[in-house]
């Protein structure tokens, strides 16, 4: 897998993650950086400790996040920044190696949802969007996988949603309806997909906080009595422009930690032991990405 070398323009040029005319320029920037084999209908975004899915891409193009001019960083382990292009599955796709977290970029939601904006301008369809979580159903392990049927997005919620402010209609459209906003039959097939492949496929809703603090007992029980299953702090964002633009979406969470709900107890969350989880479930995880694709 190739470094492709920085070409254009090296000087700092501003990007507003809201202006579809940067978007436009961002998006030439990158086919100019890339030497597409074909137009990628599906796009995956890896999460924490997720990026070994890239690493199964055969022909592989890998193009640094830090090469193209107004994307934003990422700075979280387990995350390498990179945007790679070539086939998986036997299919031809676009994988972020890596996301950006809204609390890396002052809750930016706009500029950090904008990737699979890009995507769309690439030619993406169907998103594959996976996370690390932590749990919130007793019934859930450590390592197993959780299909997303649902999310709370709670910064969205509270006015941080990447679609406030104006709307250029390019974008897609000002109200967005969620419903069904994880499609019904790329679940479906999922569950077909893990069923034949023997790994524990559980189903449920996924709630985006802002994160970066881990949540109290107190917030893990009042989002279990909201009924939430799996908590994180990425991917609602992603979703809610995917479905803007109408790309279809599969979303999954790679649990890999059980929350407490007990004040009195002395349980301890980290970064280390959510990427150990996902070192532990990756093979699982990509069988699973891998396999789903080549069905598609
Ligand atoms: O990118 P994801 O949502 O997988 O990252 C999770 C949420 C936090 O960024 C981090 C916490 O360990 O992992
Ligand atoms: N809470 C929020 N985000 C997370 C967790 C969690 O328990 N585990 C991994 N990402």
């Amino acid at each position: 897998m190739g470094n492709i070398a920085l070409t254009g323009n090296s000087k700092k040029v501003e990007f507003n993650p809201r202006n579809y005319d940067d978007l436009i320029k961002l998006t030439e920037s990158v086919r100019k950086q890339v030497d597409l084999k074909e137009v990628p209908t599906i796009g995956i975004i890896c999460g924490s400790g997720l990026g070994g899915i890239g690493g199964h891409i055969k022909d592989a193009q890998t193009l640094p996040f830090k090469q193209i001019v107004g994307f934003p960083t990422t700075s979280v382990i387990g995350h390498k920044g990179n945007l790679v292009f070539g086939y998986l599955g036997g299919k031809y796709v676009v994988c972020l190696q890596g996301r950006c977290h809204p609390y890396e970029h002052g809750m930016d939601l706009a500029l950090c949802a904008m990737p699979v904006r890009l995507m769309h301008q690439l030619g993406v369809e169907t998103l594959i969007v996976s996370n690390a979580a932590g749990s919130a159903n007793p019934k859930f392990n450590y390592g197993e996988l959780m299909i997303i049927k649902d999310h709370i997005f709670m910064p969205g919620l509270a006015g941080f949603s990447p679609l406030v402010g104006v709307n250029d209609p390019r974008f897609g459209a000002r109200f967005v309806s969620l419903n069904d906003a994880y499609d019904r039959q790329l679940r479906q097939l999922a569950q077909t997909v893990a069923k034949d492949l023997n790994i524990v496929l559980h189903e449920g809703v996924y709630v985006m906080s802002g994160g970066p603090q881990y949540e109290t007992p107190a917030e893990v029980v009042f989002y279990k009595t909201v009924g939430v299953d799996a908590l994180g702090m990425s991917t609602c964002h992603e979703v809610t422009v995917a479905r803007q633009c109408g790309i279809k979406v599969l979303g999954f969470s790679l649990i890999c930690n059980i929350c407490n709900t007990d004040a009195e107890k002395s349980v301890d969350v980290s970064h280390e032991e959510v990427l150990k989880a996902a070192k532990f479930s990756g093979d699982n995880a990509c069988s699973f990405v891998i396999e789903f694709i080549s069905r598609l």
